[in-house]
């Protein structure tokens, strides 16, 4: 569903992603470790068809996103690390703006049951998101990905900020995503969630992929010292 072949980004001399070979199968959870600057940003936009690769392709449900960018586009659903709503509409009112410019026309009913299934608080369905926290906005976000039948989901740091429950909350939103068969690539810094919720995890280190594991093969503590030693991260005695 997600495919990366040798997938490169050059600026100038500066090479931000470096033959990057990824897939996500459906219904898996792929997510992407990596300090500032590693290349997780750069791998989404170049998904997203937001920037062009330098050599290499990027595929959504074997279409090349250079290619095929307004198609890829239907399949997708992406929610950043500040999710971008409109701050004088509410939540159902957004909802239907973005899922009708994915070509969704839904009934208010049919809107109300997406963010149901998304979690947020019924009390602030009809309340205007520039009130709403970031965990909510994240939610509406989830609620567009569900009403739009997105098949794939990208998402960049969508819990930094977020208070542990909120988080737990995500996590549990992306699962069940995935027993829908949704495939995600989400790029986090959060060694903790993505060991929560991934099936798989890869570290990248200069725009380079350089482990990658079953989540479920990796205990937290070994995934852990396997990031800190890829960061070549050394102990400071006090
Ligand atoms: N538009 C650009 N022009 C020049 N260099 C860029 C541009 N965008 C990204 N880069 C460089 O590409 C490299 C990878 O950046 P990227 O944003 O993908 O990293 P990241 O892993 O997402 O980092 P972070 O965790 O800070 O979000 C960095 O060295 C960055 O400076």
């Amino acid at each position: 569903m997600i495919t990366t072949n040798n997938l490169t980004k050059k600026y100038n001399d500066q090479t931000a992603l470096d033959q990057l070979n990824l897939q996500v199968g459906k219904g898996e959870i792929y997510c992407l470790l990596g300090a500032n600057g590693a290349g997780k940003t750069t791998t989404i936009n170049l998904l997203l068809g937001f920037i062009e690769p330098t050599s290499g392709d990027a595929l959504i449900n074997d279409l090349n996103v250079s290619e095929n960018s307004k198609e890829t586009k239907k399949f997708l659903a992406y929610i950043p690390e500040n999710l971008m709503l409109y701050p004088s509409l509410s939540a159902i009112e957004n909802l239907d703006y973005f899922s009708g410019i994915a070509g969704k026309k839904l009934s208010k009913e049919s809107l109300i049951s997406f963010l149901i299934e998304a979690g947020l608080q019924e009390d602030a369905f009809e309340k205007r998101v520039s009130a709403f926290s970031k965990g909510m906005r994240q939610k509406v976000g989830i609620a567009i990905a569900l009403a739009k039948d997105a098949k794939v989901l990208l998402l960049d740091e969508p819990t930094s900020g977020l208070d542990p429950k909120a988080s737990n909350e995500f996590g549990q939103l992306l699962r069940k995503l995935s027993q829908k068969g949704v495939a995600t690539l989400m790029a986090t810094h959060d060694l903790f969630r993505a060991k929560e919720v991934a099936t798989h995890i890869g570290i990248m280190k200069d725009g380079q992929l350089k482990d990658e594991f079953i989540a479920n093969d990796i205990s937290l503590l070994d995934l852990e010292q396997t990031y800190l030693s890829t960061m070549n991260y050394k102990e400071v005695v006090l």
